[in-house]
């Protein structure tokens, strides 16, 4: 498991921007290496701001969209087209921009969906989806992500795993629902620790000063259970993208010049 690194930008926009460049070529170089390239989404205010800079650059075409694998690192549990789904942010924000392929953009299932209002049917379902995804060389049952994007909760959730919840107590299944979360709507569907420590990449991102406490911690060697952000590590590189506010706590030794 690799050991978190830091990025600091000079503001919000210029992290998503150079996030989403990073992103560009991280998926060209799993299709070069792989011939495909698979990608963990995420909500929230950073998340989607990546997506919308992405869609924006020209540079968006290098990427061969019929060749990723889109997945969620959490969803919230409401009906289809919904406007607060991550799903449909994502979806207006990029996907509805590039010609990825439908059966390449693996959804957690709607409160309306297949199972109807049963989180636990749409957890069970998405953990189906990754096994039929994962390839021998990933041992287990979870793919090896090649970039597993973050969001930060101010009390340092991460997809929708918060602290102390039964979420980050889960050492077995891949993807859980999640009940009575305490940030709105309460109820979700989210990959667990375990599924997001089989990427080869995990890229937290988060701004603000509402969430430099956080950041701290989770840089300073806080538990998991306390702060599930500092469980979330990808197998190759855990990187943390931040804002000066968000950084300003850090450690010393996590906060480098500017980029
Ligand atoms: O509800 C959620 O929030 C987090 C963080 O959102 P932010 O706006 O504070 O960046 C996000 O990571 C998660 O996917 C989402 O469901």
């Amino acid at each position: 498991m690799s050991r978190p690194e830091v990025v600091v930008h000079r503001d919000g926009d210029l992290l998503a921007a150079a996030t989403a460049a990073r992103l560009v070529t991280s998926l060209v170089d799993a299709q070069t290496a792989r011939g495909s390239a698979s990608l963990v989404l995420t909500g929230g205010r950073t998340g989607i701001a990546v997506l919308e800079h992405l869609r924006a650059t020209p540079a968006r075409d290098a990427v061969d969209w019929t060749r990723v694998d889109l997945y969620w690192g959490d969803e919230r549990f409401l009906p289809a087209g919904h406007p607060e789904r991550n799903e449909t942010q994502a979806r207006e924000a990029l996907l509805d921009h590039v010609p990825v392929p439908a059966s390449r953009v693996h959804v957690m299932e709607p409160s309306d969906g297949r199972f109807g209002d049963d989180p636990e049917a749409a957890a069970e379902a998405y953990a189906d989806v990754l096994a039929a995804a994962a390839r021998p060389e990933d041992h287990g049952s979870v793919p090896s992500f090649d970039v597993c994007l973050l969001g930060v909760g101010e009390e340092g959730h991460v997809a929708s795993i918060f602290p102390d919840s039964p979420a980050v107590h889960e050492r077995e299944r891949a993807v859980v629902a999640v009940r009575d979360c305490p940030k709105p709507p309460p109820t979700r569907v989210s990959l667990t620790l375990p599924a997001i420590r089989a990427s080869r990449e995990v890229w937290l991102m988060t701004t603000g000063a509402a969430k430099a406490a956080a950041v701290a911690e989770g840089l300073a060697g806080a538990g998991e259970v306390e702060l599930p952000a500092a469980g979330a590590r990808g197998q190759r590189r855990t990187l943390w993208l931040l804002d000066p506010a968000a950084a300003a706590k850090a450690p010393d030794l996590f906060t480098p010049p500017l980029a």
